[in-house]
């Protein structure tokens, strides 16, 4: 449960049958974790759901994590393509109260850059409101690999950004769903926020 306002609680989901069966170790969740160890410099912490591939029981979790638990941020992994048991997007949207289609938009071209297969993601990004609180919420694809790769975008040899990742923009959509201020390590992911929405470090 959230008790600190201005920590940032993320809720992290890997939604995979054979992970949550035991079937191979799950993946998703400790490459979830080790990104946001590596690009969060601001106060966070996580609450973490090993789940199968089961609208039910995707929506319970995703309801639970924001309306219980109190996450400002939550992310799943895995069931956004298209085989029958894929219901990842479907479960998402059912606990939507608005659309962000552009985080699936620019998932899907930095995807592109490293598989030809990204256009099978159908995942998509939410806002969920309460009255009491509001959440994002965002698919990855289970591939553990995708997890950097769209968190952060492509750079080239020297570093240099070529494609935005989309955590760039996620820092700024929590301030204005009123959440707490996010700050990144700018070699990881550099957060982009509107010059008179930046808060001179430490306030
Ligand atoms: N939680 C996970 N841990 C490790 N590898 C994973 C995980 N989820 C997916 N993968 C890998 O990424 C691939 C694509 O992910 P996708 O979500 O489509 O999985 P899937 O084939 O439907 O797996 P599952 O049957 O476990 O739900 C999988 O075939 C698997 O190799
Ligand atoms: N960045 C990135 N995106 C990716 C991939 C990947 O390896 N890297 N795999 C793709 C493949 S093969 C599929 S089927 C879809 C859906 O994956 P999911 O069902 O694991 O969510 O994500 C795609 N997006």
């Amino acid at each position: 449960m959230k008790t600190d306002p201005s920590e940032l609680l993320i809720g992290l989901v890997s939604i995979s049958d054979r992970a949550s069966g035991g079937v191979y170790q799950d993946q998703g969740i400790p490459a979830l974790q080790e990104w946001f160890g590596a690009a969060l410099s601001s106060p966070w912490k996580m609450e973490t759901r090993l789940i199968p591939d089961d609208r039910a029981a995707i929506e319970q979790t995703l309801i639970e994590l924001v309306d219980e638990v109190g996450c400002d941020l939550v992310l799943t992994t895995g069931g956004t393509g298209p085989s029958r048991r894929d219901v990842t997007p479907e479960a998402t949207l059912a606990v939507a109260t608005k659309e962000m289609p552009g985080f699936g938009e620019q998932m899907r071209q930095i995807s592109l850059q490293f598989v030809p297969t990204a256009i099978l993601s159908r995942q998509v990004a939410v806002i969920r409101e309460t009255p009491a609180r509001a959440a994002l919420i965002l698919n990855l694809p289970g591939q553990p690999k995708s997890i950097k790769e769209t968190l952060e975008g492509l750079k080239d040899e020297d570093g240099k950004q070529k494609v935005a990742g989309i955590f760039a923009a996620i820092p700024y959509c929590i301030d204005l769903i009123g959440g707490p201020y996010i700050e990144t390590d700018e070699a990881v992911c550099k957060a982009f926020r509107p010059k008179s929405a930046i808060r001179p470090a430490g306030k």
